[in-house]
């Protein structure tokens, strides 16, 4: 099978995504869009938004969905319905958050975009992450049942870009959450994916 996943070059939505394939030991193609190219490219992309992953020529788009259709060959999905839900709220619970930076990332007036920053920094972020920490604490260190899954790697994939959007360190003061990192990074195929991973604006 041919796995090829579009997405612009940095981490963001596509770095999940990256995890669990290389997770699963899946060789697949990388191609990423600079931003310049972009107004060109996005009219030839069904539903106009990246990332797209497509197997065998199939085109499919939608981060979450292509995360849970691969964590589920993975094993990473859940051990039966109950676990499978948490994932999926943990998961959407991070693409809230993460909706919340990137609205005040695109913010063009100057003083909604200032507005939105300080309720970011001094609601949202603090909100959120605390959140977050606590569920790992009461989950034995990871986001559901003592047990890797798709959420600790969801989560550990968009970290850095959503640090670099909002310019906080998110997991300052965030000692399990500080742990989970590490675990997830430390997973063999990870790891070997972080190593050779191109470096970006997001990681550099
Ligand atoms: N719900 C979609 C959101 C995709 C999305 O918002 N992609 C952004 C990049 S993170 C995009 O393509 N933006 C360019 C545009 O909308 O023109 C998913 O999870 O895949």
């Amino acid at each position: 099978m041919t796995y090829k996943l579009t997405y612009f070059n940095f981490t963001a939505l596509g770095e999940p995504i990256r995890f669990l394939l290389s997770y699963l030991n899946i060789d697949f193609e990388d191609d990423r869009i600079e931003v310049e190219q972009w107004p060109s490219v996005k009219h030839t992309i069904p539903y106009g938004k990246v990332p797209l992953l497509e197997i065998d020529g199939k085109v499919l788009n939608q981060s979450t969905a292509i995360c849970r259709y691969l964590a589920k060959k993975a094993n990473l999905a859940g051990r039966d319905d109950w676990e499978s839900l948490l994932i999926d709220i943990a998961v959407d619970n991070f693409q809230d958050f993460r909706l919340s930076i990137i609205s005040y990332w695109y913010e063009r007036n100057e003083e909604s975009k200032a507005a939105k920053y300080a309720t970011l920094v001094n609601e949202t972020i603090p909100y959120n992450m605390e959140r977050f920490e606590n569920i790992v604490v009461e989950n034995n260190g990871y986001f559901v049942n003592g047990n890797l899954s798709w959420a600790d790697l969801f989560f550990v994939g968009i970290l850095d870009y959503l640090k670099f959007r909002s310019e906080i360190d998110l997991l300052k003061d965030r000692p399990n959450l500080q742990a989970l990192r590490e675990k997830v990074l430390a997973v063999p195929k990870i790891k070997s994916w972080i190593e050779k991973r191109p470096s970006t604006v997001d990681i550099a």
